[in-house]
């Protein structure tokens, strides 16, 4: 087994890193063809009713019934690309051999075109995701850290490094008890993440 590839960032809450997810050259393969073939969007959001474009692109993409609200904002998915299909797959696998059952429905795709766009301090907590979500997120190019802060207590904050073809698993507990944000560093090159969530259907939710 390539459990020797599991590197544990922390236990409470679970929070995992494993590098060389895909390989090479799918992995290159990948971000190009996601970069070349996706339908990349810029929403805005309201904030104080203003609208503001988000620092960064991204396309919602899963079943159907994946429906997600965000920002206040309700998002419809996109079909599955082939490309995200293959890397869901991937996930899956890697995920189920460590016992680990998330029936990813839906993914986030974020594009961020250097490091001058970015995604703010937020948790991953929308009622959608359930009690206590688990979130695997696939990153690739551009090298760039995910910073996380405590919501509670004085616990420091810290950054995780995500290299490129590597993923980030955020398990029980991180999003009730961590922010995270992909803040702005003067890093050249285009960064592709994808954060693989499950979103509970409407008789799920309670
Ligand atoms: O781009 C990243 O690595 C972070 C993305 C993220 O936090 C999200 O999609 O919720
Ligand atoms: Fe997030």
């Amino acid at each position: 087994m390539a459990t020797a590839a599991w590197e544990r960032l922390l236990v409470t809450p679970a929070l995992y890193r494993y590098r060389g997810v895909l390989g090479e050259p799918e992995a290159s393969e990948a971000l190009a063809r996601l970069e070349a073939e996706l339908d990349w969007q810029r929403p805005s959001l309201r904030l104080y009713g203003r609208e503001h474009p988000i620092p960064r692109h991204q396309v919602w993409m899963g079943e159907p019934e994946a429906r997600y609200r965000y920002s206040g904002r309700d998002f419809h998915p996109l079909a599955w690309h082939p490309a995200v299909a293959a890397i869901r797959e991937r996930i899956n696998h890697l995920l189920t051999s460590r016992g680990i059952e998330t029936g990813f429905n839906s993914v986030l795709l974020n594009r961020y075109a250097d490091g001058h766009e970015r995604m703010g301090w937020h948790s991953d907590d929308e009622p959608e995701l359930g009690e206590d979500p688990v979130i695997a997120a696939v990153t690739l190019g551009s090298e760039r850290p995910l910073r996380f802060r405590w919501k509670h207590g004085s616990g420091e904050a810290f950054n995780v490094w995500l290299p490129h073809d590597s993923l980030l698993l955020m398990g029980s507990g991180c999003q009730s008890s961590l922010q995270h944000a992909l803040l702005p560093r003067r890093i050249p090159g285009l960064r592709i993440s994808l954060t693989f969530r499950r979103v509970l259907s409407h008789a799920e939710r309670h």
